[in-house]
């Protein structure tokens, strides 16, 4: 039976990838989107400045919206100081079942709760099933034109504080502008635009950076 791109993904990581290596897993995956098959990780270019605002955010707990197969999960978690907690939503089992052999590869399992379900369902569960008050950071790259509902959805938890940071992935290609325009007009947000390239192309996409002033 023919395999799935996030299984050649995965054998690729296997093959060229040194197990407990997070940055040799990074950049496998990125070598196979460049060289064989294209796919929809956050890539090098955006992964660069994802990287940079996880460093200086230093967070104790943050949370992705759609993991796919894991490779914005590996970079995210190989930055996480000790301790510090990483929960990711993927709710298709067949990219969860990838995304967690991506992230064991890695050696992250530590840092990361995969949790194989819809944001709608899980964020309004968060405190009750982990503990978790607010998060210092949210990565939102899943549908684009969730980034919106699942963003009020969170305010209206009470997820997010007074300096808690939004990046948001695709915000010019596939784009997300009931989103854009949301967190660019609103009062409680300080939004930022990072310019950058949609992953392993020349078309531009770039990231936007919003944090929440409560
Ligand atoms: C809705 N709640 C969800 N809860 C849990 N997991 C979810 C949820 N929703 C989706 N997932 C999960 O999150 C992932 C979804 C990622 C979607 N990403 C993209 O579409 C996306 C698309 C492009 C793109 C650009 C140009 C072009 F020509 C073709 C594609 C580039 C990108 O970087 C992207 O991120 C996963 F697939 C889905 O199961
Ligand atoms: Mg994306």
């Amino acid at each position: 039976t023919q395999s799935t791109r996030p299984q050649r993904l995965l054998g690729a990581v296997q093959k060229n990838a040194t197990r407990g290596d997070p940055r040799s897993v990074v950049q496998a995956i990125d070598q196979f989107c460049r060289q064989k098959e294209w796919a929809m990780n956050v890539g090098d270019e955006k992964g660069c400045i994802l990287d940079s605002v996880v460093s200086e955010v230093n967070p104790a707990t943050v949370l992705e919206l759609g993991t796919y197969c894991g490779y914005s999960t590996v970079r995210i978690a190989s930055l996480l100081p000790p301790h510090a907690k990483l929960i990711t939503l993927e709710f298709n089992p067949d990219f969860a079942a990838i995304a967690r052999q991506v992230i064991a590869w890695a050696g992250l399992e530590d840092k990361v709760h995969l949790i194989e379900g819809a944001s709608g369902d899980w964020i309004p569960k968060m405190t009750e099933q982990f503990g978790v008050k607010t998060f210092d950071l949210v990565f939102l790259d899943h549908w684009k034109d969730r980034y919106l509902p699942d963003t009020m959805l969170m305010e209206e938890c009470g997820l997010l504080r007074k300096g808690s940071i939004l990046l948001a992935d695709n915000v010019i290609c596939p784009g997300t502008p009931d989103y854009l325009e949301y967190v660019r007009s609103s009062p409680r947000y300080e939004s930022q635009y990072f310019k950058s390239h949609l992953e392993y192309t020349k078309v531009e996409d770039g990231l936007e950076k919003s944090v929440f002033l409560g």
